[in-house]
């Protein structure tokens, strides 16, 4: 195993998605802890296992003929050997000395009822409260719930919270992130498939909807669903009836939706890019998720939280030094609470000793931060770029990943949509999201 992946296997730890890195032989070369966590498989029995039990006839062995990242559904076994249905985002990854590797990002996509909530909503700040109990009165009544907010500001946590503290807590919390729903998926992910309904529908599949059923449809970044499909979730959400594509029955299920998203709802109606009907059934409840700026005094209990979670990880306690404190607490944050983990936990590998001190203490630049475009090359990816650093480590790498585009086709979309063989529309969208536009 080359140096790279030491440094690569470092870095993954900042991720907190399960994420794996596969190699050009098809065998897993490295997982990260939450990737542990998640499938209860401990990375010495899983690396150099086979990458699936499709291995030579898969999406990872396709990803290094074509270079070309994916995205979608798929089903993987965990420790106990049952499936698990999963949301993957698959991306080439190139060394400093051009060996190319896969990395795959794995979310898996619902959460059983039975299993115990892993992290609880922390804080105690004035407007923490107020969220928190306007969260308790969303979770007691069945209408829809919109959840506004800044990246990084617990939107999904927020959203499994009502799940929980809700009549449907004993259902499925199912995640349906919505930047994954081209024109082309959407319909069947959401409501199934029947077999032989299209070229590669070997056998049926229900859909996110019907899995959902009596539980939680959390329908994560609402503003990027395609507007020409949102009639199609408009439909379902007022009869609580859908048919499986392909399929002849009408199927109901009984769902309770919770939405969120970082992007002004109201003003993409207003610009036409979002249908008024849908908004207006969506957004019955509405919950502002304040930014960590506006919620100072969480910031040393959210502190203690992460260092007691990052200290059980090394074995041994964490404390921070009062000067480290005061220094977390003066920034801005603009990546909110998922940038203040990252920055802990950065500052965790950097320390010497148990005591965080000012001096490991780093903060990310954004890309919307920098003055100009990131230019990173391809085959640079692992050295990511400074103004990349508040990205999610799947983000960097798919940011330099389209920024080594712009650059090879001088910014031209609709070559680089041609070679990332996806829609100039889907490309714009990643080009909002990762702020290179
Ligand atoms: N109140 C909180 N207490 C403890 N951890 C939190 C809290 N809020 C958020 N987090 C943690 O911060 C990280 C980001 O939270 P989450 O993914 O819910 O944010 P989000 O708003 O959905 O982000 P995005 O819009 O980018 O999807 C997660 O690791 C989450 O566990």
């Amino acid at each position: 195993m080359s140096q790279s992946i030491f440094k690569l296997e470092s870095l993954l730890e900042t991720h907190e998605q399960p994420f794996v890195v596969i190699g050009p032989d098809l065998h897993v070369l490295a997982v990260n802890q939450a990737w542990e966590t998640a499938f209860g498989i401990t990375r010495d029995q899983h690396i150099g296992q086979p990458c699936c039990d499709h291995q030579g006839n898969c999406r990872h062995q396709q990803l290094f003929q074509s270079l070309e990242p994916y995205a979608g559904m798929f089903e993987a076994k965990g420790e106990d050997n049952v499936k698990k249905l999963l949301n993957v985002r698959g991306y080439p990854l190139l060394d400093a000395d051009g060996r190319l590797y896969l990395g795959e990002s794995q979310s898996l996509l619902h959460k059983s009822g039975s299993v115990p909530q892993q992290a609880g909503m922390v804080g105690n700040s004035e407007s923490f409260l107020r969220l928190k109990n306007k969260l308790q009165q969303a979770a007691q009544m069945p209408a829809p719930v919109l959840l506004l907010g800044e990246t990084g500001t617990g939107k999904e946590l927020a959203a499994e919270f009502i799940h929980r503290h809700s009549q449907s807590a004993q259902g499925e919390f199912v995640i349906a992130d919505c930047t994954l729903f081209g024109e082309d998926l959407f319909e069947s992910e959401l409501f199934g498939h029947e077999k032989g309904a299209f070229t590669g529908a070997a056998s049926s599949k229900k859909g996110l909807f019907e899995l959902a059923d009596n539980g939680t449809l959390f329908l994560d970044e609402i503003g990027e669903l395609p507007f020409s499909q949102q009639p199609k979730l408009l439909r379902a959400l007022e009869s609580g009836q859908f048919r499986r594509v392909g399929g002849t029955t009408t199927l109901k299920a009984t769902v309770r939706v919770v939405c969120a998203t970082h992007r002004n709802l109201a003003e993409m109606v207003r610009q036409g890019q979002f249908r008024e009907d849908l908004f207006y059934r969506l957004s019955v409840f509405p919950i502002d998720i304040p930014p960590l700026r506006e919620r100072k005094p969480d910031i040393p209990l959210l502190v203690d939280f992460f260092l007691q979670q990052l200290g059980s990880l090394r074995g041994n306690p964490l404390t921070i030094s009062r000067a480290g404190l005061v220094k977390l607490i003066q920034h801005a944050w603009p990546g909110n609470i998922r940038e203040l983990r990252n920055c802990l936990q950065l500052a965790c590998g950097l320390s010497q000793g148990n005591t965080i001190d000012e001096d490991s203490i780093h903060f990310m630049r954004r890309v919307g931060d920098a003055v100009e475009v990131p230019k990173v090359p391809v085959d640079e990816s692992l050295a990511v770029h400074e103004s990349m650093r508040s990205l999610t480590v799947l983000e960097q790498y798919e940011a330099s990943f389209i920024a080594g585009l712009l650059e090879k086709y001088q910014g031209n979309r609709k070559l680089i949509a041609a070679e990332m063989n996806v829609s100039e529309r889907t490309l714009y969208r990643k080009l909002n999201r990762l702020n290179l536009n």
